[in-house]
């Protein structure tokens, strides 16, 4: 199947989102795991071979961060070789490379936004193996984009909003986490910057635009604020009380800051995702429930 752009990740939040926006510029191949093994590197190479597209597009990812601590060779596979190969594939084959990472390459310490030349270090290992992802494709040569974003919600898969959705309709009260910061960042918001990105380039004009950039919708809040914002915006009534992080133990440390800073991008493309409240309002709008 040949077509301008491979998308990977199709069925998740970021890639169904991708699919949409991405069809205007083009000719998308999005199969699924069904159609597509991405832990299977010969099939993998074999398919962006006979696609030939243009931009190679990965939304796809090991995203599980608890299991993440324990399942290791599925989160390298998925978050660190995966990325590498398809690097390798573009760099090979003269098409551009499309991929995502996360807020927690970061160690989360103090309280300013990090710039996308902060020093990394991954406090779990998702974190850690998202940032090896980054590396590798970095390394390749290849004409890469690499979007950091946060905090990812929408109206399918699994996040954080429909947890909150879930629970606020089954218990008597919440119970969430508010020494962590960082932007809550609908996937339709990133979907739609990444295709005005791909409006202004191509692999072979990237130049010196290549490499990474933070992508997260605006303002900031910790996970309580928004679960409050959910359950409020959504017409529950359920209190939703604060605790720390250390009344929530998990098997993967969370970074307390995971602000980034979205000047870049702004600078580089003159685009800045609205605030996360906008974008929460507009997607339970779509959803029907505010
Ligand atoms: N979710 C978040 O909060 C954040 C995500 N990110 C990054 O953004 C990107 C998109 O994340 P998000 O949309 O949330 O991810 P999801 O977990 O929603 O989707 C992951 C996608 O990867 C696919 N996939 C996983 N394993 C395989 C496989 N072996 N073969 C084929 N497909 C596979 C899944 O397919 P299937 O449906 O069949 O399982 C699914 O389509 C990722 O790079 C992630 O690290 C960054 C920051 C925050
Ligand atoms: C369900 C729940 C979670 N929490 C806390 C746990 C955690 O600190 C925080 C968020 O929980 P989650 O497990 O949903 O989020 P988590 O899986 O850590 O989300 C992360 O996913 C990966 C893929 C990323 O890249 C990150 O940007 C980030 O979005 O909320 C509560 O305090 N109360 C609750 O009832």
């Amino acid at each position: 199947m040949t077509a301008d752009i491979l998308l990977t990740g199709v069925t998740g939040q970021v890639g169904f989102e991708l699919a949409r926006t991405l069809s205007t510029l083009g000719k998308v191949w999005a199969p699924t795991r069904t159609e597509l093994d991405l832990l299977d590197p010969i099939a993998v190479a074999a398919a962006v071979r006979g696609c030939q597209p243009r931009w190679i597009v990965n939304a796809a990812a090991y995203t599980a961060v608890d299991k993440a601590e324990t399942e290791r060779d599925l989160s390298r596979q998925l978050n660190t070789a995966l990325p590498g190969e398809l690097a390798r594939l573009a760099h090979e084959l003269g098409c551009g490379l499309v991929h995502f990472s996360t807020d927690y390459v970061f160690a989360g310490e103090g309280e300013q936004s990090y710039r996308e030349t902060d020093p990394c270090q991954p406090l779990n290992a998702y974190g850690a193996d998202k940032h090896a992802g980054e590396q590798a494709i970095l390394a390749s040569g290849a004409a890469a984009l690499i979007f950091r974003t946060s905090w990812v919600y929408g109206n399918r898969g699994r996040n954080f909003m429909l947890t909150m959705l879930r629970l606020a309709a089954e218990k008597p009260e919440l119970a969430v986490v508010a020494d962590q910061i960082g932007a809550p960042t609908w996937s339709r918001h990133i979907a739609e910057a990444v295709a005005q990105v791909l409006v202004q380039v191509s692999p072979t004009t990237l130049g010196e635009r290549a490499g990474i950039y933070h992508l997260v919708n605006g303002g900031e809040t910790s996970w309580h604020g928004f679960a409050s914002a959910i359950v409020a915006q959504s017409g529950f009534s359920t209190p939703v009380r604060p605790i720390t992080s250390q009344d929530f133990p998990s098997p993967a440390r969370r970074p307390a800051n995971s602000r980034l800073s979205c000047d870049k991008l702004a600078e580089v493309f003159s685009i800045r995702l609205p605030d996360w409240q906008t974008g929460l309002q507009q997607c339970l709008q779509a959803r029907g429930l505010a």
